[in-house]
């Protein structure tokens, strides 16, 4: 049984940080101590090396998980055990507040990577829900998430065929409350919408769909994998002569292309890791507030404040302001909580994707 990796998202910049002697594969599920990977000779079942046992008692966001590439390296025996975790290019990273602990994860006040190099990052909010409408403020929360990752956030508006009239209406909010981000609406029952999603994925990219409980997450996997994906994925060979295996489905290839991550822990992943995401989500009220008169300005009364001025005008929705206010309290009440160890992790991920952009700029032609 062999894989291309490249299906699985593998690419130069990635095998130039390979180790020599090493073998390169994508974490499909972690168990204690162990992950279950996809090499180009097939899935194992892998321990880990002393090394990431070492890296990971001081720390552990350097366990390996989901999504993660790995250096495999052959033991005598010949058994292969996981010699390290490659640098990550984005990271979703729950900074320990956990009592309910999910996905094997142990909630012990530090952080833990939920999921790594996650391309795409879906935001999924129903159109309607029960009786609601889409909520604009878990929108915004969403996508300061999904900034945060490092990954591109798109949000759908799902379960679109509920709304007859209005839905333009309603995507227009969502484009403010969610500025520089592409918005579709999706109807998985449908399928109106489900195509274009999937164009996100082309060359092999990694997503996942955030969302509430009951937004349509699963729905929408099985319409792009276009069957049961849920249950079977199956990844084509790279002979090419149509060979299938089921891969976990944690790590779900999409026929059409590219791979969905899908854990207990995105699913729950919780609205507190937010930091310098939250000042993208906003960056029109960031704007807004480099105009008021002081620089200090907490844009309650002040006088010369510009942030005060775009709402008295109606430029800037009220609820937005309001939601910005949330926002920053949570953000500051979460950075306090972030212990160091977190933040360097956090510097050396912008670090590593700095670099990979400006490697992947040079050699362009
Ligand atoms: N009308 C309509 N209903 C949909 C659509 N997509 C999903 N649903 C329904 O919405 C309900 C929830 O869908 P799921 O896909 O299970 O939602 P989920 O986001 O995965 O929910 P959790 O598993 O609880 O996180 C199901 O009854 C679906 O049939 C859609 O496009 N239109
Ligand atoms: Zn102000």
């Amino acid at each position: 049984m062999s894989y291309d990796l490249s299906l699985l998202g593998w690419n130069d910049l990635r095998a130039a940080e390979l180790p020599a002697g090493t073998v390169p594969a994508r974490v499909a599920r972690v168990d204690r101590g162990a992950a279950e990977v996809i090499a180009a000779d097939g899935q194992l079942q892998v321990k880990y090396g002393a090394r990431v046992r070492r890296a990971s008692a001081a720390d552990p966001v350097a366990l390996p998980c989901v999504g993660d590439w790995v250096a495999l390296r052959l033991l005598p025996e010949g058994r292969h055990e996981l010699d390290e975790v490659l640098p990550r290019t984005t990271a979703f990273i729950r900074g320990g507040v956990s009592r309910d602990s999910v996905g094997g994860l142990s909630g012990d006040g530090q952080g833990q990577v939920l999921a790594a190099n996650v391309d795409v990052v879906f935001v999924a909010e129903p159109s309607m829900h029960s009786t609601d409408f889409a909520d604009l403020g878990r929108i915004e929360r969403l996508v300061a998430l999904a900034w945060e990752s490092g990954g591109t956030p798109v949000v759908l508006v799902t379960k679109s065929d509920l709304f007859e009239d209005g839905l333009d209406q309603l995507l227009a909010e969502v484009r403010v409350a969610a500025p520089g981000v592409d918005v579709h609406a999706v109807s998985s029952l449908h399928g109106d919408g489900v195509p274009l999603v999937g164009s996100y994925l082309e060359g092999s990219r990694t997503a996942v769909v955030l969302g509430p409980s009951g937004a349509g997450k699963s729905t929408l996997v099985n319409a792009l994998a276009g069957a049961e994906v849920m249950e079977t994925q199956q990844v084509r060979a790279a002979d090419g002569r149509g060979r299938h295996t089921t891969v976990h489905r944690e790590l779900i290839p999409l026929p059409g292309g590219g791979l969905v991550i899908d854990t207990p822990g995105i699913r729950r992943i919780g609205l507190y890791d937010m930091g310098e995401g939250v000042d993208r989500v906003f960056a029109d009220i960031e704007e807004l507030a480099e105009r008021c008169r002081f620089a200090d300005c907490g844009h309650s009364g002040e006088p010369g404040c510009a942030v005060l001025a775009a709402l008295e005008s109606g430029e800037l929705p009220e609820r937005r302001l309001e939601s910005w206010r949330k926002l920053q309290r949570e953000a500051v009440w979460m950075a306090s909580r972030t212990d160091a160890r977190l933040r360097k992790e956090q510097q050396n991920k912008w670090r590593i994707i700095t670099k990979e952009m400006r490697r992947s700029g040079r050699s362009r032609p």
